[in-house]
């Protein structure tokens, strides 16, 4: 059966540690593509190495730090990374596509489903659609910065069938095996757990940056949208193909046993929360566990400046992040009633259009 596939390659995967495109692994990817299309499936990559491979070419000496370097940087290197992709794929017959993405993009409704339906359209018409971060007009604190996580928002935004994560490492160890050499490999984990959190760590090579412990976050993001996925490695021919077949050199992740809704999907991992509410004991139990709406009741305090019909998200006291929801009051209008009973609540704004400050239906739990 013909399957969608989303295929990640890592920075770590393409170039060489010193920086540069190493063109022998883009052919070898490419191959591995045609491979998985001529087994009949349609197939998405996002990848990786716009900065690795532009930064020497524009002679600094090391992957840059500072964000406006690492955008010149990458401003040059993604043409040197599509133009080699491109040429490798046409060996195989296979014409690309590319589609460079913000956090932004996906926060917007709108931008997405255009998004979406523009690489139905490329797949419709038998190209390969090659995603990376719009790095030169990304700002630093909403960047995904690696991007294993925007390979799971677009593995879910595509309802793909399996989301491949393929690194230099055969999968999730008990520990860094770089660090640790008798650390030993996962097979299959079937829930990502703080366990399994505090294995990951983080980049493990100069031009890498999110390491495990991103590719872990991604994992959930994506196995909570229902698309099962797998890490690892792809380095003989025919790895790939062997990797969706369930036979790879990595970790498989099982999917949740319900799927979100996409609305929850995009609640959770997709929108830009514009506020934050702090939350007592009381309604971090209520909302984690007892299924109920947050009420102005356990509300502490209010910080950032948002309107009813925005996403804030929910920390509890310690500032540990509980979850997202969609807001039904202004910030202004919720500031005069936290803490508040709801009777209180009534006799102070008689025109509130729901007492729930947010309802469990647009509630998302991220803790
Ligand atoms: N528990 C772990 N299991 C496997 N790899 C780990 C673990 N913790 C950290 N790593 C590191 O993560 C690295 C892969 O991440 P990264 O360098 O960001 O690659 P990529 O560029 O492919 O995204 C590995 O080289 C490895 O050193
Ligand atoms: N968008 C950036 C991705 C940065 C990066 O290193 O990501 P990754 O190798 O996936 O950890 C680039 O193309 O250089």
């Amino acid at each position: 059966m013909s399957s969608r596939i989303v295929v990640k390659i890592g920075s770590s995967s393409l170039t060489t540690e010193e920086g540069g495109l190493n063109l022998d692994s883009v052919a070898f990817f490419a191959a591995e593509l045609a491979a998985l299309r001529g087994a009949g499936h349609e197939v998405l990559l996002v990848t990786s190495g716009a900065v690795a491979a532009g930064f020497r070419e524009i002679g600094y000496e090391s992957r840059p730090k500072l964000l406006h370097e690492k955008q010149a940087a990458a401003a040059l290197g993604q043409a040197l990374l599509m133009r080699a992709y491109q040429n490798a794929l046409a060996e195989h017959r296979l014409k690309a596509a590319q589609i460079l993405l913000t956090r932004t993009d996906f926060a917007n409704r709108k931008r997405m489903n255009n998004a979406n339906m523009t690489i139905s359209e490329l797949l419709k018409q038998g190209i390969i659609p090659i995603i990376n971060e719009n790095d030169t007009v990304s700002i630093d604190e909403l960047k995904f910065g690696d991007n294993d996580t925007l390979s799971a928002l677009v593995a879910n935004l595509v309802r793909a069938q399996q989301l491949i994560i393929l690194t230099d490492t055969d999968g999730l160890y008990t520990a860094d095996p770089r660090k640790s050499p008798d650390a030993t490999r996962y097979e299959e984990i079937e829930e990502i757990t703080e366990e399994i959190y505090g294995m990951a760590g983080g980049a493990g090579t100069s031009v890498g940056t999110g390491g495990m412990r991103s590719k872990i976050d991604a994992a959930k993001i994506a196995t909570r949208g229902g698309v099962p996925v797998f890490i690892g490695r792809a380095d003989a021919a025919g790895d790939l193909l062997l990797a969706y077949e369930h036979q790879g050199k990595g970790t498989y992740f099982a999917t949740q046993l319900s799927s979100l809704p996409m609305k929850k999907q995009w609640l959770g991992f997709m929108s830009s929360p514009l506020g934050r509410i702090i939350v007592d004991e009381g309604a971090e139990e209520a909302l984690l566990h007892g299924g109920h709406s947050l009420l102005p009741v356990g509300i502490k305090r209010l910080e950032g400046s948002f309107h009813a019909g925005d996403v804030v998200e929910v920390l509890n006291m310690n500032r540990e992040r509980l979850g997202r929801g969609i807001v039904n009051y202004d910030e202004e209008q919720l500031q005069a009633v936290i803490g508040l009973p709801s009777s209180r609540v009534f006799e102070l704004i008689g025109d509130v259009h729901r007492l729930e400050v947010i309802h469990r239906d647009e509630w998302i739990t991220l803790k």
